[in-house]
Order: C-alpha cells, then structure tokens, then sequence
C-alpha cells in the first residue's frame, strides 16, 4: 500500500482517486473545489502525508499546473517526489525539475491516457524521469493502468519530458484518427448511396481493419443522436496537436494528417473566412467566375 496526494480532482482526477483507493492504496485529494477535496489546502497536504511524500499533480495544463508545481516546491522536502500526469508540454518538464531538483524533491512526468473511462477500464500511461524515481511510483502505475502485461499499459520512456512527449505524439495521432472517422461519416451522411449509415459504422466494430475504440465511441455518440445533430461542428484544442506540429517542423517529420487534423478544427470555430473571401475575389479577378455577394 502507498500513501498518495492527489492534487485535481476534476473529470480525470477524482476518477483515478477512486481507481488507486479500490486497489487498496490512501489517497489525500486536494483541489480547490472544496466540495470533492479531503483537505482544505496544499499546505494541508504536505502537512497530511508522511514523509517521504508522493504528490500527483492533475491540474489544468500550463499555468495552473506550473503554479501548483512552484507550491509544492516550497512546501515538500528532500525525498519527495512529484509526478505531474496533465497534458503539460514537455518542455515543461525540464524546467520543474531543475527548480525542485535544488530542494532535492524528485520529479517525474507522466503522459495519461483513458479519460473518463479510465477508473473502470485502466488508464495508457508514458512516464519520463529517473529509473529509481519511476520505480517508487510503480506501485500507483500499476493500480492505474489497465490490468494485463504492464508492457501493455505502461512504458518508462526516458528521461525527464518523455513521458510527456509520448502524449503528445500519441495526441497527435488522436486528432488524425478522429478526423479519418468524421471524414468517412460526413461522406456516408452527404452521399444517397448508403440509407443506413449508423448500421453501416457499427458494423465496422469488428472484424474490419479500421476498428478501434475511438470507432466504439463514434458509435456510442451515434446511439445517442444518429446524425448528431444535437451538436455544432465546433471543436477546441488544448495545445496537444499544436505541439506535436511544432516537434513536427523541429525534427523535419513531414505530418501532413495532424496538420490537416489540427487546422480542421481551427476551420470548425469560423462563421465566414476571409482566406475563402480571398479565393472567391482571385477567382472572379482571374476568370471572370461568379460569387456570391454577402447577404445575399
Ligand atoms: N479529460 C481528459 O480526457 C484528459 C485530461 N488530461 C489532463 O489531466 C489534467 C486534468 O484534466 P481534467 O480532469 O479533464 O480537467 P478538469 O477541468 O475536469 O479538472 C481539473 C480540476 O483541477 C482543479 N484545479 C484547478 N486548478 C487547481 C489548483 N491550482 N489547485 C487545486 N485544484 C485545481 C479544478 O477545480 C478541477 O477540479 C489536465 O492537465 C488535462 O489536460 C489527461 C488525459 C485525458
Ligand atoms: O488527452 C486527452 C485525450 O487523450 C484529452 O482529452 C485532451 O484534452 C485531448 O486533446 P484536445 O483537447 O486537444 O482535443
């Protein structure tokens, strides 16, 4: 059994507290809702947990986790050791290491992956950091990843910024997967060859050589709402995507799928474009082709 801080107990947090307590480990949560928090603040925490101290950190990526982190590092000690499991870029990592690195507190990144549904089904989990440093925290690893060969649900993938960087990647490749599978329903949806588009999808849950879990989730959306209809095509990122772009261009990786991803959604939040507007005058300049005046 391990004693555990946990700081966020939001959509992914809460879930992995309850996933480490059912393993048998003791979790202190924090977070600034006081409604799901066991103690009423950070300090409170570090001053809960015996020494020396795991504290897991999933915040909010970007400033509330680097403002967490530089908390922390003035209330653990020696010895202790913190693991950030948000969706932090990488280069992150670095940085808090070396902060609490003066202090002598440990630090290891740790990409996740699951979501919601990780308390029942485990959650993916990259780590990056020492070896000596992964193998104390293996134990929490081990409750929450899914049960099975942990080769299969865990990898120690290297030094500090790995395990980040893992996510990332595995982000990227998220949005190109969702977007192959949007592509296709809107295909099957815009066509009058295929009546029963939702039949046609669910069918290719098994067998076919494009099934997956995101494919279940699309099918579990269209239960709901068969033509989801319900929504608007209007989709946020939170850094992922982008950066994995950025290590893209820095390492000359040609990534033309995450970068049509990527500008997909930026496509998705716009009412009107003026690139298109732009299109639309070169084409009536050029060729005389016409256009579609506005308000009309
Ligand atoms: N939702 C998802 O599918 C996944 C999210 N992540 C990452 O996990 C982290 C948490 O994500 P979610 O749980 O989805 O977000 P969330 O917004 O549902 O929960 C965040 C929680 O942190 C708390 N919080 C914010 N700032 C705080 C602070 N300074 N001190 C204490 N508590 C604070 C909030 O009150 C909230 O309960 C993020 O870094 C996210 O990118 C990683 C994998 C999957
Ligand atoms: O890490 C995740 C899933 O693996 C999170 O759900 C993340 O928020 C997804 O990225 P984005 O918000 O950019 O779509």
């Amino acid at each position: 059994m391990v004693q555990l801080g946990l700081v966020g107990l939001g959509k992914m947090g809460f879930n992995m507290r309850e996933r480490l307590r059912a393993a048998g480990h003791e979790v202190v949560g924090f977070d600034q809702n006081p409604d799901v928090s066991d103690v009423s603040s950070l300090a409170d925490l570090a001053k809960t947990l015996d020494a020396p101290r795991i504290v897991w950190v999933m915040v909010p990526a970007g400033e509330p986790t680097r403002a967490t982190v530089a908390e922390l590092a003035g209330l653990l000690s020696s010895g202790d050791l913190i693991i950030d499991g948000g969706n932090s870029r990488f280069t992150d990592d670095s940085h808090n290491a070396a902060v609490l690195a003066e202090q002598g507190v440990k630090y290891v990144d740790v990409g996740v992956s699951g979501g919601v549904w990780g308390k029942d089904n485990g959650y993916g989990l990259m780590a990056g950091g020492d070896a000596e440093d992964i193998e104390r925290a293996m134990p929490i690893f081990d409750a929450l990843r899914p049960e099975g060969p942990r080769e299969e649900g865990f990898a120690h993938a290297g030094g500090v910024g790995a395990g980040h960087y893992a996510k990332m990647v595995h982000n990227g490749i998220e949005y190109g997967l969702m977007q192959a599978y949007a592509e296709g329903f809107e295909l099957l949806e815009a066509s009058d060859v295929v009546d029963n588009v939702p039949g046609v999808i669910k069918a290719w849950q098994r067998g076919t050589v494009v099934r997956s879990w995101l494919l279940d989730l699309l099918i579990r959306a269209l239960e709901e709402d068969p033509d989801l209809g319900e929504l608007e095509g209007y989709v946020e990122d939170s850094g992922e995507g982008r950066w994995t772009l950025e290590e893209a261009i820095n390492n000359s990786v040609p990534a033309p799928v995450i970068s049509a991803a990527l500008f997909a959604r930026f496509a998705s939040r716009q009412e009107d474009s003026s690139a298109m507007r732009a299109v639309a005058a070169l084409r009536n300049q050029f060729g005389g082709h016409s256009v579609k005046k506005a308000g009309e």
